[in-house]
Parts: C-alpha cells; sequence; structure tokens
C-alpha cells in the first residue's frame, strides 16, 4: 500500500483530501497539531464522510495514522522519508510553519533513499505549493539545493469542495457538499504523476486556480460579508436576502468578465458555471457559518486574493468601475468577530486610522485609485443605511 503524509487534519483534510487518498488506496498519515483529533485517529483508526444530499452517502475512510507533529516530530521526519505523495490543507498562513517540519524530513530522505517525492499544497490561495517551497528551500543548506531541485516537486493545486465547520457526535466524522474539483498542474511535478482519484492534471494551473478563487471564494465572499453586515448567520440564510442575490450575481458578473478576457473562457460555460456555483451556495443541508467563511479578512482583502485582484482585472480589462466587488469589499471593512484575529487586527488598524488607510494598507491599492475610491463610496452607502 502507498503511504501519503497529510498535514492538515481539518475540514478539507478528512472530508476532501483524505476520502480520495484512501480511495487512491493509499495508507494516509494525518498530521496535525490538534491532540485531541491525533488521538480519536489513532484510536477509531476510520471515520466517515457524510456527502450533504437528500440521501445523505455516507463514505468510510480508513487506513488512518495520527501524528501530532509537536508532540512527535521525529515520528514526522521518518514518515516523510517513506512517504509516496506529501499533501497539505493546514491554511496558507501556516505553510511557512509545517515548511520547517517538511525540509528536515525531505533532507532526511535525501540522505537515506534519495526517492522522489511532489508536495501539493491544497490550499485556497494562488501558487501555495511554490509559497511552501520557497519556505521550505529557507531551512536548507546551498549544497542541498541540487538534490532538492532533482528530487522534489511542488505542483500548484487548486482545491474546491465547501466543507462547513460543524459539530458531529464523533468528532472525526464530516460533512461535505458532494461537488468538488482538485486541479494540479503537471509541470512541477517530478517521477510519476501521483495517481490519485479525482485529480484533474492540466498543464497550465492559472485558468483554473484563478476561475475558481475568483468565482467560488469571491462569490462565498457576498453571503460572508454582506450577510453579516444584514445580520445573517449562515450562507444558506443570507442567500435567501435580495440584496445578498442582487449583490452575488453583480460581483461574478464582474468577476467573470475580467476571467473571461484574462483567459478566454467561453461566455455560456463560464455563465453555467457561476449558476451551479449559485446553487452550490443554497444547497439546504449544509448549514456554513458566514464567520467560517468570513475568516481572515486581511487575508482575503490582499491584491492577489478573491475581491481585490478581480476587482483590479476588472478596471484593466473593460476601463468600467467595480461596484459589487467594492460593495463586498466595503463589507469586508465592516467585518468584526471576537474570535477571528485577523478581524480584530483590521478594526484596530481601522480605529487607529481611517477605512481608507486601512484598505490601502491590506490591498496594496493607492489613496486615489478607481477601487480605493469605489469601495469608500460603497462604505457611505452600506453605512447610511445601517
Ligand atoms: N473548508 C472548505 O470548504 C475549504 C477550505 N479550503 C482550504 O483548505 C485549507 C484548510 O481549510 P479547512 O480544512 O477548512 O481548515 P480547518 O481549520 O478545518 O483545518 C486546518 C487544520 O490544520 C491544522 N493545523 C494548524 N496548524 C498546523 C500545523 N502547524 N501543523 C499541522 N496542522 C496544523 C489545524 O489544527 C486544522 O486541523 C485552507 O487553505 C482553506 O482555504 C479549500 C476549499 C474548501
Ligand atoms: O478557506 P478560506 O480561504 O478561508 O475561504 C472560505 C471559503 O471558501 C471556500 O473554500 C470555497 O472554496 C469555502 O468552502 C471556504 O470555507
Amino acid at each position: 500500500m502507498k503511504t501519503a503524509v497529510h498535514f492538515g487534519a481539518g475540514n478539507i483534510g478528512r472530508g476532501f483530501i483524505g476520502l480520495l487518498l484512501d480511495q487512491s488506496d493509499y495508507q494516509t498519515i494525518f498530521i496535525d497539531v490538534n491532540s485531541r483529533v491525533i488521538e480519536e485517529i489513532n484510536k477509531q483508526k476510520s471515520y466517515h464522510v457524510y456527502l450533504a444530499g437528500e440521501e445523505k452517502q455516507e463514505l468510510t475512510v480508513s487506513h488512518i495514522i495520527g501524528i501530532n507533529s509537536v508532540e512527535e516530530p521525529d515520528a514526522v521526519t521518518k514518515a516523510i522519508v517513506k512517504a509516496d505523495v506529501v499533501t497539505t490543507a493546514v491554511g496558507p498562513t501556516i505553510l511557512p510553519i509545517i515548511a520547517k517540519v517538511i525540509s528536515k524530513g525531505l533532507q532526511e530522505r535525501a540522505k537515506q533513499n534519495k526517492r522522489p517525492l511532489n508536495i501539493i499544497a491544497c490550499e485556497n490561495m494562488v501558487g501555495g505549493s511554490s509559497l511552501l517551497k520557497e519556505h521550505v528551500y529557507e531551512s536548507i543548506e546551498a549544497n542541498e539545493v541540487g538534490d532538492f531541485e532533482k528530487l522534489y516537486g511542488f505542483p500548484n493545486a487548486a482545491v474546491d469542495r465547501i466543507v462547513p465547520n460543524q459539530t458531529n457526535q464523533n468528532i472525526l466524522d464530516v460533512m461535505v457538499e458532494p461537488y468538488y474539483e482538485w486541479v494540479v498542474e503537471k509541470k512541477a511535478i517530478v517521477d510519476e504523476l501521483p495517481s490519485i482519484t479525482g485529480i484533474t492534471y492540466v498543464d497550465d494551473l492559472a485558468p483554473y486556480i484563478e476561475r475558481k478563487l475568483f468565482t467560488v471564494n469571491t462569490g462565498h465572499a457576498i453571503p460572508a460579508y454582506v450577510g453579516t453586515y444584514l445580520g445573517y448567520d449562515t450562507i444558506v440564510e443570507a442567500m435567501k436576502d435580495s440584496l445578498i442575490d442582487n449583490t452575488i450575481h453583480g460581483a461574478l458578473s464582474e468577476s467573470g468578465e475580467a476571467l473571461i478576457q484574462a483567459y478566454g473562457f467561453n461566455r455560456e460555460t463560464h455563465q453555467e458555471y457561476v449558476d451551479k456555483i449559485i446553487q452550490r451556495f443554497k444547497n439546504p443541508y449544509i448549514s456554513d457559518d458566514v464567520k467560517r467563511v468570513a475568516r481572515g479578512p486581511i487575508r482575503k482583502l490582499s491584491a492577489k486574493d478573491r475581491l481585490v485582484k478581480p476587482a483590479l482585472m476588472y478596471i484593466e480589462y473593460t476601463g468600467r468601475t467595480p461596484v459589487y466587488l467594492a460593495k463586498t469589499i466595503a463589507a469586508a471593512l465592516l467585518f468584526n468577530n471576537e474570535d477571528d484575529g485577523e478581524a480584530l487586527e483590521l478594526q484596530k488598524k481601522i480605529t487607529n486610522t481611517s477605512y481608507q488607510e486601512a484598505f490601502v494598507e491590506v490591498s496594496g491599492c493607492d489613496v486615489d485609485s478607481i477601487l480605493t475610491k469605489s469601495v469608500m463610496e460603497q462604505l457611505r452607502l452600506l453605512q447610511d443605511k445601517k
């Protein structure tokens, strides 16, 4: 049986990546810092994934082991030495942390067996594996770079499956939406393509990751941020609101126009992709907290993420001012959640300076840019409504 080492035994780790690895006859070694989850993995040795639909299909994931990377760092090194593939789903801000652990394992592997290995970051960002590679290389010696370049691939990936935070009787069980897409870029892979059911291998990931991030995640941000502004707790409830319906259609036509002009997507096909995503957000069998989808507002307001990047692309390709994306950015500036460190940090920036200065800082936009002006205009309209 092949061995996969997966960092992050969370929603996506267990509900998406771990399921496909098991279905592809891998033994999966989950690495996490959540000791309760790791203990349960080693005690139960399996868990269930439920597909959120009328029949609530139950799938079983087995052949799993857990390692707590804080308590057993040496065990992680040994796991990486023997792995046939490494995957991650920890969150973009955690990549620099696991990079240190991964580089130690790769150094030991190069000494012991020199077997090629692919490391695939499955995070909601552009270039997740490339960023992980950068951080891994920060911890190795110059004379190791040659081996690393020859032996280790860091192919970028796009992952798409809605897996909400949830409290099940068994903390390992996880409910997921039936839909999923896992796209991995071929060109950075070393040796053979990992044979994992459900992966679509492509030559150029850019169109796929930007289409996903600027349609699924951009769309998701509307019920999350505008939904919070309107006082909703869940995505599915927020999606029933007419202002949100109007804003999500407007925002996805703005990001859609940018994507179509940037990548030449067929208009009808893209509209079908948008319509399907809006239906996914309305799935009555999923109760997804708006705060989860809104988590990390500083990351989500950054220049390359799901709100600012498509808005700037829209301006670049059409010369028109984004209104609906600007409204969503304004709602993100109003977002607060005392359990979300980035939300608290953003509100502190706003209190200490102003909405405009905080937006300019986190987004990298100029104070007199078209986008900044549009966001401030939309912010005034939202505040006047309150
Ligand atoms: N939940 C979703 O619907 C989707 C999430 N994603 C992406 O997948 C990634 C993971 O997201 P979720 O699974 O939702 O988050 P999550 O919070 O459920 O899982 C993250 C896991 O990483 C673990 N972790 C944190 N620090 C760690 C460390 N130093 N070493 C090892 N493990 C560590 C946490 O304990 C947690 O179990 C993110 O990049 C997210 O953007 C992508 C598509 C859908
Ligand atoms: O996981 P992030 O980047 O915080 O984004 C939030 C939401 O975007 C999605 O990943 C959609 O792909 C959601 O399922 C996820 O919860």
